[in-house]
């Protein structure tokens, strides 16, 4: 049966007034897609009152980060056992932007992993080729190497609680998605290898497709047999958008 995941990141977006109207507008709708998880992340200092806001409602909510250390002198950090008493139930790892812009390393992607887990968090690990590097017929290579260095640091146990979220850093707050047939492709690309290595754990992994989703080509991307749901960005600040990528694929889902 496919079931959906649909993952609201806000980035570094919104303010009470305005957290509070979108998050009005998603409750009233979110008891009705078949199938359908939906998360919400704010930015941390929401997140008490997302918290509050989401009680009752079937929206899960999750964390943009999360500190690679279990607690500490490590100024400005978020601990997965402070996100586990607001219940996050996801934690975003090794999003592009913090792999570029903040310089995090394989090594602290792994840590943060294992971290989110043993606090029974869903860490949704963010994997994606540049534009250079699809343009130079690496993109496979670049997605399973990337796969590959956190399974090799974490193991596979750990692993299978692991969510992916395919985002090509070329499509992301660019306007520009990735066609259904190019996010297919490498879709398949990562269940085949997972399979491939373990096919007990990894039979039904989630995978996500993230970068410039929008009510416009979320039908069409999650038509695709190996696409589980979305992480969308800049889309799930509008409620109008978000909630027409929240029921993209009824249809399947209902006859599911
Ligand atoms: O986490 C979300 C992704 O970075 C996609 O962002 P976007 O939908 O604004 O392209």
């Amino acid at each position: 049966m496919k079931h959906k995941l649909v993952i609201a990141n806000w980035k570094m977006n919104g303010d009470f007034s305005s957290n509070f109207s979108l998050l009005k507008s998603i409750v009233a709708f979110a008891d009705k897609p078949q199938n359908t998880q939906i998360a919400v992340c704010p930015p941390f200092v929401y997140l008490s009152q997302v918290y509050d806001l989401l009680e009752s409602s079937p929206i899960a909510l999750g964390a943009q980060n999360v500190g690679f250390a279990e607690k500490g002198a490590y100024t400005g950090e978020t601990s997965a056992s402070m996100l586990q008493e607001f219940a996050c139930q996801y934690v975003l790892v090794g999003h592009s932007e913090r792999r570029t812009l903040f310089k995090e390393s394989d090594e602290h992607i792994a840590e943060k992993i294992k971290l989110a887990v043993a606090h029974n968090q869903t860490p949704v690990l963010c994997i994606g080729e540049t534009l250079e590097e699809r343009a130079s017929n690496e993109t496979q290579t670049v997605i399973l190497s990337q796969i590959k260095t956190i399974i090799d640091k974490v193991g596979s146990e750990v692993f299978k609680s692991v969510v992916i979220a395919y985002e090509p850093i070329w499509a992301i707050g660019t306007g520009q998605t990735a066609t259904a047939e190019q996010a297919q492709q490498i879709h398949a690309l990562i269940r085949a290898y997972l399979r491939s290595l373990e096919p007990i754990l990894f039979d039904e992994m989630t995978i996500l497709y993230g970068g410039s989703v929008n009510e416009n080509n979320a039908d069409e991307l999650f038509a695709q047999n190996d696409i589980d749901g979305f992480l969308v960005g800049g889309a799930s600040l509008k409620a109008a958008s978000f909630e027409k990528i929240c029921f993209a694929g009824q249809a399947v889902l209902e006859t599911a």
